[in-house]
């Protein structure tokens, strides 16, 4: 744009004075002093100046006389019949905005009755360069450009090296790695050791026989595990333990009657992906019952695997939270108030416990939280005390109790993140933009 284009604009206009004002309301001063002065016969000065204010009557003597309207001397008459208030008549003007000819204005601004204002401003107009005339600079040699050759006439933008770039993407966890930390914080804080968890490959005796889960429950069918075909088999396990649990299966003892079926070993040695970390939890306990006994909280984060039909709400692998307490004397009093201790630190604190069954738990007891969001009771986990048959097998005290539970991670996550599918949360097409837009985990989940 050139300077030429930008024009300074300056208008003056014209205001009253303090006294132009007044002279507009009142009269002149020279009109208010010939009215003062009686039509027939004569004033003298001073009775006069009584009637008056004194500057008009000062002014007005000057005006009037001036004006050839009265004679002044000891005694003032006056001149003429009838005068006009022409003053008064152009104040008027100019409080209305009107223009005035220039004797006008000059004749009241002597007498300062009137001030100018002025008004500045700009006039701007397009120039010749002005943007849409000109030609756009291209960014890229394209494709077309070398086809047609068109790259010859065209105006290429520089390069700005002090531009800034794109800014970098950080790194974002996922939100189930998350809660997963928030729980594993949890915890720790109630001071519980955590389990190694690492082999996904479990034979059916630690998942299912160690547990008491009859060879024949439909848990261990190939419709609801996944048995792998290489290595079909476990390499080793524990013999005399194999001999305990084998009659505990087929006739009972440590004052069980058992299941009264014809035990297999071949069962047993079948490898498969683990269904529940319960089969992480039954290790750990097995290796406590070498030792010395001491009492011992652990837990443990991890995934295991299920032939589900998958749909909205199911997946064939999803993760896994489980906990558990083994010490002397535990009761059904204890889990209760463990749940709560751990829920509430979740941000569910109003419990519910239902009894359920499990071939591993007696009692067993589902667990349902209240959510505020949702407006009902919605089921969070499973839980119990580990069955004699069991434990004693293992080789652990008989005073010795278990109290232990269970639920998914997946779960949690998709309240806190207001996920209604679980294929947004798991698996290969979760949208990256789920974990850019929460970088932040909020804890709380009613
Ligand atoms: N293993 C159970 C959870 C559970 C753990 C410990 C005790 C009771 C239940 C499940 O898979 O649902």
């Amino acid at each position: 744009m050139s300077k030429s284009r930008i024009l300074d604009i300056k208008r003056e206009t014209w205001v009253l004075t303090g006294e132009g004002k007044k002279y507009a309301a009142e009269g002149s001063p020279e009109v208010q002093l010939f009215l003062a002065v009686p039509a027939e016969g004569s004033i003298s000065k001073d009775e006069l100046q009584k009637k008056l204010d004194p500057a008009v009557f000062k002014i007005g003597c000057s005006q009037a006389g001036k004006n050839k309207w009265v004679e002044m001397g000891k005694q003032v008459s006056r001149k003429v019949q009838n005068v006009e208030d022409k003053v008064k008549d152009l104040l008027l003007q100019v409080q209305n905005g009107h223009a005035l000819s220039k004797e006008e204005i000059s004749s009241l601004k002597a007498r300062k009755l009137i001030v100018p204002q002025t008004w500045k401003g700009y006039s701007v107009r397009k120039g010749p360069n002005y943007a849409p005339k000109r030609k756009k600079a291209a960014t890229d040699l394209t494709r077309e450009n070398l086809q047609k050759g068109d790259w010859k006439e065209l105006e290429f933008k520089e390069y700005n090296f002090n531009a800034k770039g794109q800014p970098a993407e950080g790194g974002h966890l996922h939100p189930l790695l998350k809660v997963r930390k928030q729980l594993k914080d949890i915890f720790l804080q109630m001071g519980f050791e955590e389990m190694p968890t690492n082999n996904f490959v479990e034979s059916s005796f630690w998942n299912f026989d160690a547990l008491f889960q009859p060879q024949q429950h439909p848990a261990r069918d190939s419709h609801d595990t996944f048995f792998l075909e290489e290595p079909s088999t476990t390499r080793e396990l524990p013999e005399d333990y194999v001999e305990r649990v084998k009659r505990v299966h087929e006739s009972g003892g440590y004052g069980s009657r058992g299941y009264g079926y014809e035990w297999k070993r071949e069962e047993a040695n079948k490898n498969l992906l683990r269904t529940h970390t319960t089969a992480v939890s039954s290790r750990m306990l097995k290796a406590l019952a070498e030792k010395p006994f001491a009492p011992k909280k652990y837990f443990s984060i991890d995934r295991v695997f299920r032939n589900e039909a998958v749909d909205r709400t199911h997946l064939a692998e999803f993760h896994q939270i489980e906990g558990l307490v083994c010490d002397r004397g535990l009761t059904l009093g204890d889990l209760i108030g463990v749940l709560h201790d751990f829920f509430s630190r979740l941000g569910m604190s109003k419990l519910r416990f239902k009894p359920a069954y499990n071939p591993y738990t007696e009692p067993s007891m589902e667990i349902f939280s209240y959510h505020e969001g949702f407006g009902k009771w919605v089921e969070v986990g499973n839980s119990g005390m580990f069955r004699p048959e069991m434990l004693l097998p293992m080789g652990l005290p008989e005073d010795v109790h278990v109290i232990a539970w269970g639920l998914s991670l997946e779960r949690p996550t998709m309240i806190l993140y207001g996920i209604d599918n679980i294929r947004d949360l798991f698996g290969h097409k979760v949208d990256l933009g789920l974990i850019k837009r929460n970088p932040i985990c909020r804890l709380g989940i009613s």
